[in-house]
């Protein structure tokens, strides 16, 4: 069985690194870092680096990266994935050096979404110092925060989610796209299930019943204060940026974000105040509403 330990990086494509750079630093305040071959890492807390930006031809998202304990696991894994005969692509050092780790397998989901499974993260432990003071984020154990992947295959992924990666259902959300985004008046519900690994963060990845051309829906940071939501709502306006949601605060994990556009295309969720679930005390449910008050997902489509 695999055990991961938390999300501890995201990977993005991009053609035009510096749109990348000026939307870490100036807009959701990491510090950035050059990268081998004209990419880019940036940074939110000791480590090197939590957000890999690699030169490449698209616009999108290319990987998630999820933490094992240490090599043991990573050889437990190995063995896990081959008894199962499912196919998976050992990194070259090349690309291990690139994420900063010590060993790195991927592995893609019956909806192609690609997930790399690594042990032993390089960091020099240089601390954070946001270049526009915001004050830290919410990392450490809970991981860097949590990606909602698309899954048009929604029961195979679940299953691969489930019975290969180890992830635990958190809780489920079905929603009816609303008729005025949606061509097909008869479009049935659509799932979103929230899964946690071994962290108290209410969700580390969430898999939602549809496809997204740039290969994710939204990745979440988490910073340390209500007073630096606001502070990013500020950047927000002040740099242009597209605001996907207005801010509102989550019923499921407590978060209190807004959601805005990266140059990825996919969104990123800014908040703060999720919670930090005890898993022995938690049974699984069904919220029927997204939220429990804004989080006005209609400007998005403006
Ligand atoms: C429902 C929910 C709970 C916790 C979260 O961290 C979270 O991101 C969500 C919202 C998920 C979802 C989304 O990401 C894409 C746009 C969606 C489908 C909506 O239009 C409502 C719910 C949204
Ligand atoms: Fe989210």
């Amino acid at each position: 069985m695999i055990e991961l330990r938390g999300l501890g990086y995201i990977v993005a494509e991009s053609t035009d690194t510096a749109a990348w750079r000026h939307y870490g630093e100036q807009v959701l305040g990491m510090m950035s870092l050059d990268a081998p071959d004209g990419g880019l890492a940036l940074k939110m807390d000791e480590r090197a680096a939590r957000i890999h930006v690699v030169k490449g031809e698209r616009d999108g998202y290319l990987a998630s990266g999820w933490e094992l304990a240490g090599e043991q696991a990573f050889q437990a894994a190995q063995d896990s994935l081959r008894q199962r005969d499912i196919a998976f692509q050992l990194a070259d050092s090349a690309t291990c050096a690139a994420r900063h780790v010590q060993q790195m397998l991927w592995v893609a989901d019956p909806s192609g979404n690609r997930h790399e499974l690594y042990w032993g993260v390089k960091t020099d432990f240089r601390r954070f110092a946001s270049p526009i003071g915001v004050s830290g984020f919410v990392t450490g154990e809970l991981g860097l925060g949590h990606v909602v992947l698309p899954a048009p295959d929604f029961d195979r992924t679940y299953g691969f989610l489930k019975d290969v990666l180890g992830f635990q259902l958190s809780d489920i959300f079905r929603m009816r796209i609303p008729p005025e985004f949606t061509p097909d008046p008869a479009e049935p519900e659509k799932r979103i299930y929230f899964l946690h690994c071994a962290n108290g963060r209410h969700h580390s990845l969430g898999i939602f019943e549809m496809s997204a051309p740039s290969g994710c829906i939204h990745a979440m940071v988490e910073v340390e204060s209500m007073d630096e939501v606001g502070r990013a709502l500020d950047r927000v306006r002040q740099h242009g940026v597209k605001m996907s949601a207005t801010l509102g605060r989550h019923c499921n994990d407590r978060m209190t974000s807004f959601y805005m556009k990266t140059p990825g295309g996919f969104d990123m969720e800014y908040g703060h105040g999720g919670l930090v679930v005890d898993w022995d005390h938690h049974s699984v449910y069904e919220a029927t509403a997204v939220s429990l008050w804004g989080h006005d997902f209609s400007i998005g489509f403006q």
